[in-house]
């Protein structure tokens, strides 16, 4: 295919490419300025890697909806070579294996069934973190909400994957940034202990959590010639259990940092929400599972906060299986695609004037949903490649957002005022805010 029916584009240097134009800000911003000169649908060379790059959700709604199966794979990235050579989910190529990884996952782990079962042990972690503000809280002592969050989050997701938490075997946000070996080692010995444990110790469980699930499938269909089972290596069992702590676990943490910045940036808005929640709530003190379906505006504030800050703000970088036209444009095989969910999520076409404000009620007169047929709302992506973990997700962030505001009120330190909060965001692949958000809590459910 010849450059002349590429999607325009920067002219690239010999061996960068276009790598010089990504410099120092973050990417998501850097394509998003280009795309302005370039166009939504924009070729880019990254070292000798093709790449196109959209940035409007009609061009996202033809690469993800009309051809969403041509661009269902995953470039070979340096990273899918050692850990676990592709076995996983995330980065792992289209093909047999990659299906079979993810139609067990959703069924096993993440369909709403199974989900479900987990709300008791998320009750209670909801109920140990309010505990340990409430005592920051009488302390008068200044929190760390990105990190009450991650430490919620991690705990609830290793709770459902492994039946526990809170094991020195863990640590795992610093461990997932270090070396593989150690991570690998780690999830070595979590499986074999649960391989070791006798069939009486695992009945005795109240809730069978993840590996228990991959163990006990493994054994069953063993004598069979299953594709799930035969896919179901320990190597695969491992990349699979890596993919739901890394996927699962710093994308849910850095949303509600992010939720939690702008409501404590619009006081107004805090308070339409606190006012939701005591409506739906009443006297209760904390807000339950069963409430979430109640609470609309607070499904509006998630929305909002999510289409401001998509924390994968390019997606997973895609790639095509075939050679296919698109708007005329030839597309070769092996393109990596980038979808620029942030530039999405700010188009003023789409959001009008205000589009980088945080404004919840710009949700109140449309259907716009994370499932919308017209690619607006992309911080998921609900195409073949889409993030199997929403509904798991959403409910996590909506139960933390919800509680923290409920049972607390939220002032910044040192007399800080709400409109000095920095809300710039670090480069990276899940745009973690740079400051960290510190501040003080009131409890508000009386002494
Ligand atoms: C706020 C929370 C979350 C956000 C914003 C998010 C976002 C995303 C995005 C944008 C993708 C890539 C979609 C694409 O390339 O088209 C993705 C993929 C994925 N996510 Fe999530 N995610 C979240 C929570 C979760 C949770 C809770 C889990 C599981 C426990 C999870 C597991 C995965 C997996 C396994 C994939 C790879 C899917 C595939 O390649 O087939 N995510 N997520």
């Amino acid at each position: 295919i010849h450059g002349s029916k590429l999607p325009p584009g920067p002219m690239p240097l010999p061996i960068i490419g276009n790598l010089h134009l990504l410099g120092k800000q973050p990417s998501h911003r850097a394509l998003y300025k280009l795309s302005q000169r370039y166009g939504s649908i924009m070729s880019m060379r990254l070292g000798s890697v093709n790449a196109v790059v959209i940035s409007s959700p009609e061009a996202a709604k033809l690469f993800l909806g009309t051809h969403d199966a041509v661009f269902a794979s995953r470039p070979k990235l340096q990273a899918s070579k050692y850990l676990y050579h592709g076995k996983g989910m995330v980065l792992t190529e289209y093909g047999p294996h990659w299906q079979n990884v993810r139609k067990f996952c959703l069924i096993e782990l993440l369909s709403a069934v199974k989900v479900n079962r987990f709300a008791g042990m998320r009750r209670e972690e909801i109920g140990l973190m309010v505990g340990k503000i409430r005592a920051a809280s009488k302390a008068h002592e200044v929190v760390d909400l990105g990190e009450v969050a991650g430490g919620l989050i991690e705990g609830m997701t290793c709770r459902m994957l492994f039946g526990k938490k809170n094991d020195e075997r863990f640590g795992l946000t610093r461990k997932l940034k270090s070396l593989s070996e150690e991570i690998d080692e780690m999830l070595e010995s979590l499986i074999t202990e649960k391989e070791e444990c006798s069939v009486a110790t695992l009945q005795r469980c109240d809730q069978t959590n993840f590996i228990d699930t991959l163990l006990s499938l493994k054994n069953e269909y063993s004598n069979t010639h299953d594709n799930l089972s035969a896919s179901i290596d320990r190597l695969t069992m491992k990349a699979v259990l890596l993919d739901m702590l890394a996927g699962g676990i710093d994308t849910s943490k850095t949303a509600i940092e992010w939720i939690l910045s702008e409501l404590i940036k619009h006081p107004r808005v805090m308070k339409e929400l606190q006012q939701e929640i005591k409506t739906v709530v009443g006297d209760k003190h904390m807000v339950e599972e069963i409430d979430l379906a109640k609470l609309s505006y607070l499904h509006m504030v998630i929305k909002e906060g999510l289409r401001l800050y998509p924390i994968a703000p390019l997606l997973v970088p895609h790639e095509s299986i075939e050679d296919v036209v698109i708007n005329g444009y030839e597309i070769p095989k092996k393109t990596l695609v980038l979808v620029n969910a942030w530039a999405i999520g700010r188009d003023p076409k789409v959001w009008s004037e205000n589009s980088s404000e945080f404004f919840p009620e710009r949700f109140g007169d449309r259907e716009i949903d994370f499932r919308g047929p017209e690619f607006q709302l992309m911080a998921f992506n609900t195409g073949r490649r889409g993030c199997p973990g929403m509904n798991l997700g959403l409910i996590n962030i909506g139960l933390a957002v919800s509680n923290l505001v409920h049972c607390f009120d939220w002032i910044l330190p040192n007399g800080m005022s709400p409109n000095d909060l920095d809300m710039n965001e670090k480069s990276g692949l899940n745009m973690p805010k740079i400051e960290p958000l510190l501040a003080i809590p009131t409890y508000r459910m009386g002494a």
